[in-house]
């Protein structure tokens, strides 16, 4: 088990400057998840601790030991791919044994570790197998059994569930966190899907054009979003912006007018805030309510029944619109006009910088919307 440090690391590509300058500090023990939008630098990042791309500037730090020059074997680290990669020749047996047979184990080590490996991943009964003859599933078990034997210090994980169907990801992400809780092992990995990264990570790092944009916990980067990409990027349906004005500063907060329609204030820092500044409300579907007396009137576009709630879209003007979350049995139609409350503890402001307006504590003293700069503790 080992800690990773990454100190002001930076990646270019020939003139290509794909990673721009990362600090980040994965605890020993963590269960770390980049995500981020297609081609930002997750992989790269990834692909750098592995030792599987050279390093351009910057140092990182395995267990406290410089690897910038180390060779991917020497690093104690084990990479589980999207793509399996497992010898087609040779049976799960033998793929789970090659690493260790060419480290010199002896065969009473290897035959242990692979035999404790596959029960506990529960391929026991396909040992004398070729990967062609298992699922996608049993594949990728087999990948994570080959990377188990290794006893690595750290796990890498590029996308591992990416080629599995929808009920195979859930069970193979369960067995991911079963492991990550068996073994205590220092775990990085890379995902495109929100619900693999809420549920797995201990710390999420979103990663933007090749620079982190928050690191915390997948609550705190969901409630507290330090800035606008990360409020827009988290969150399916996607997080509701309203441009409006800011019309009154004070203690209680920032009050703006939103477009056609009433006041709210919003309980967040005033701090070089000024009346008559553009600023961006956001507000999740899940916090708009259809009320009888709302702050907002507008007229329902179209509903999206999805079983246990649905979707309402809603124009409010000039081509304006809010996603709103309901309850299943909520009853309302295409075409009705409603009327929007917005619960102003829910809503978040972002300047024009597009950085988060720190929310006032019950006690009146501002609380910073991002819980930790990339190589704080969580
Ligand atoms: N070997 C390479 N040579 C040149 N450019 C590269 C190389 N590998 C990656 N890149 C570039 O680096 C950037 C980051 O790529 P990377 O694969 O790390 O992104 P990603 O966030 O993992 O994307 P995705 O989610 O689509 O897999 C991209 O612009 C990509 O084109």
């Amino acid at each position: 088990m080992a800690d990773v440090v990454l100190k002001n690391v930076r990646k270019s590509f020939g003139r290509a400057r794909v990673i721009h300058g990362v600090d980040l500090d994965v605890k020993d023990g963590e269960f770390l998840v980049f995500v981020g939008p297609s081609g930002c630098g997750k992989s790269t990042l990834l692909r750098l601790i592995a030792g599987l791309e050279d390093i351009t500037s910057g140092d990182l730090f395995i267990g406290g030991q410089r690897v910038n020059d180390l060779a991917p074997a020497k690093r104690g680290i084990a990479m589980v791919f999207q793509s399996y990669a497992l010898y087609p020749h040779m049976s799960v047996y033998d793929n789970m044994a090659f690493g260790l047979e060419l480290a010199k184990s002896s065969k009473a080590q290897i035959d242990a570790k692979v035999r404790e490996a596959a029960r506990m991943l529960q391929i026991e009964n396909l040992l004398d197998r070729k990967p062609r003859q298992l699922s996608g599933g049993q594949r990728q078990r087999v990948a994570i059994g080959r990377a188990i034997v290794r006893d690595p210090k750290v796990f890498l994980f590029d996308e591992p569930l990416s080629n599995l169907d929808a009920a195979l990801r859930v069970q193979t992400r369960i067995e991911i966190a079963k492991l990550h809780t068996d073994t205590r092992a220092t775990m990085i990995y890379v995902t495109h899907d929100q619900v693999e990264a809420m549920t797995l990570a201990d710390r999420i790092v979103v990663l933007n054009a090749g620079r982190i944009e928050q690191v915390g916990t997948p609550l705190e980067l969901y409630h507290r979003p330090a800035n606008l990409f990360v409020a827009g990027f988290l969150g399916s349906p996607q997080m509701n912006f309203i441009t409006c004005v800011v019309s009154h500063v004070g203690s209680d907060g920032v009050q703006v007018q939103l477009p056609n329609a009433g006041m709210i204030t919003v309980p967040v820092s005033s701090d070089g805030v000024r009346v008559g500044e553009t600023v961006t409300l956001g507000i999740r579907p899940d916090h708009v309510k259809v009320s009888a007396q709302g702050t907002l009137t507008g007229r329902i576009e179209l509903v999206e029944e999805l079983g246990e709630n649905h979707l309402l879209y809603v124009d409010f003007g000039k081509d304006r619109h809010l996603t709103i979350r309901e309850p299943g049995d909520a009853r309302h139609g295409i075409g009705q006009e409603v009327s929007l409350s917005l619960a102003p503890e829910s809503c978040h402001l972002f300047k024009d910088s597009g950085e988060a307006l720190p929310l006032i504590a019950p006690t009146g003293t501002p609380m910073a919307r991002s819980p930790s700069p990339a190589t704080s503790a969580a």
